[in-house]
């Protein structure tokens, strides 16, 4: 029998469904990017979560109201106009994906209308990124504080200096999960590098897992006093967001920190496993903090496949959704495949807003969601009498 030939990967045309994405992402790049892009923390539990709690919510259809007109989807990030709320959240070392890694993630950002987060560990300098967006949509930058804040004050001149409109500060990876495929698929496939980290992949006694080595930089020592010295090294009126925000406890303390806006967000479950899906801790927000909405944006990501769930999270007040793995699918068919991937998204949505009886953004709201079978999840208070908050590891 000759040899089978390896299966290649389906036409872009021929793709319908993020999950048709998801599927040809392994035929279309290396078996090392695929453990390190799809991998999540220990057991994926938080990364299954983050989809499954989206189905456990259903949606409360409206009829008979006339939605043949227009759907608008655009909207405004951190007062930047967008073509939808949709955007690429921050994703590392895009090179492992396609030779021109965030700068092909950013023309399909520009192609579809909508904004883009350039990461600290991204295989290109910010300014090569913001060369391609010209200006022409949002974007925005993602600090991983170094140890080394001389080398964050430098980043973070260079990113002010090419024009990004925001700095979103991660907080949920003071360490870098254990991403146990990521750390066995060895690293000899693919060559990394990340200029603005000044990081090299080079396996080490733990293993081959690109995000802990290169991840190594991070700053664990990041703490609450810290927003103030970021606030010190940006011009005035640069709006700050905390990314990795988990509970309404610190989505209020972001609030008296200042801050411009929060990301709900737990890494798409790369960081701590058995942390709680992100569309609950929206929810939270909702139940235990709703001043937070007037005062602050709040974003959110994780687990978004559908525009159902892009839908649900509006509803539940988020301003935009982030898009990560998504994004990364796409590129493995270049700009055109990062368009079509969020044109997908946009396209399901209208559909749905449609569905339920609304032509535009802001008639969105938690009614029209069904919520009863997560409700026993959402911790109710953020005050020191609920539970959590009073339990302290002496009682052990
Ligand atoms: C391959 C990969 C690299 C990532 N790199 C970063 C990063 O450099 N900085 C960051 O804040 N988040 C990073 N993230 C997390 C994303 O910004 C986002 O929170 C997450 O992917 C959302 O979940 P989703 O993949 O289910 O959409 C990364 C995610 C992936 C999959
Ligand atoms: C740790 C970084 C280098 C990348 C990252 O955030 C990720 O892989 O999730």
């Amino acid at each position: 029998m000759p040899p089978s030939k390896p299966p290649t990967k389906p036409p872009l045309s021929s793709l319908i469904s993020t999950h048709d994405f998801a599927a040809a992402f392994p035929l279309a790049v290396p078996a090392k990017t695929v453990a390190f892009v799809t991998s999540a923390a220990t057991d994926s539990l938080t990364c299954a979560a983050n989809k499954e709690a989206y189905a456990s919510i259903t949606l409360r259809p409206r009829i008979l109201r006339d939605v043949s007109g227009p759907i608008a989807l655009s909207t405004t990030l951190l007062a930047h106009p967008v073509r939808s709320p949709i955007y690429a959240a921050p994703t590392s070392m895009g090179r492992t994906v396609h030779p021109e890694g965030e700068r092909e993630i950013a023309r399909g950002c520009v192609a579809a209308g909508v904004a883009i987060v350039v990461s600290t560990s991204a295989s290109f300098a910010v300014r090569e990124v913001l060369d391609v967006v010209g200006g022409r949509v949002p974007a925005f930058f993602q600090l991983y504080v170094d140890r080394d804040r001389h080398k964050s004050e430098t980043v973070l001149r260079e990113a002010v200096g090419a024009g990004v409109k925001g700095v979103w500060v991660t907080v949920d990876a003071p360490v870098i999960g254990k991403r146990e495929a990521d750390e066995r698929a060895p690293l000899d496939e693919v060559e990394v590098t990340t200029p603005m980290s000044g990081a090299q992949a080079v396996r080490d006694a733990a293993g081959g897992g690109l995000g802990r080595i290169m991840g190594k930089y991070v700053d664990a020592s990041l703490a609450w006093g810290d927003v103030a010295w970021l606030r010190g090294c940006l011009p005035r009126g640069m709006p700050v967001v905390l990314k990795g925000i988990q509970t309404a406890m610190d989505a209020v303390a972001a609030m008296g920190a200042g801050v411009e806006g929060i990301v709900v967000s737990n890494h798409g479950g790369r960081s701590l496993d058995t942390s709680p899906a992100t569309i609950l801790v929206l929810l939270e927000l909702q139940r235990c903090c709703p001043q937070i909405f007037d005062r602050m944006e709040v974003f959110v990501d994780g687990g978004i496949m559908r525009g159902t769930d892009v839908f649900k999270a509006l509803c539940l007040g988020a301003k935009g959704v982030g898009i990560g793995r998504g994004t990364l699918y796409g590129l493995g068919y270049g700009e055109e495949g990062v368009k079509k991937y969020i044109e997908i998204l946009n396209d399901e949505l209208e559909t749905t807003m449609r569905m339920c009886g609304v032509t535009s953004l802001d008639e969105l709201h938690p009614g029209l969601l069904n919520t009863r079978a997560v409700d026993h999840l959402i911790p109710s208070t953020v005050d020191e009498e609920h539970p959590f908050a009073k339990w302290r590891p002496s009682k052990l």
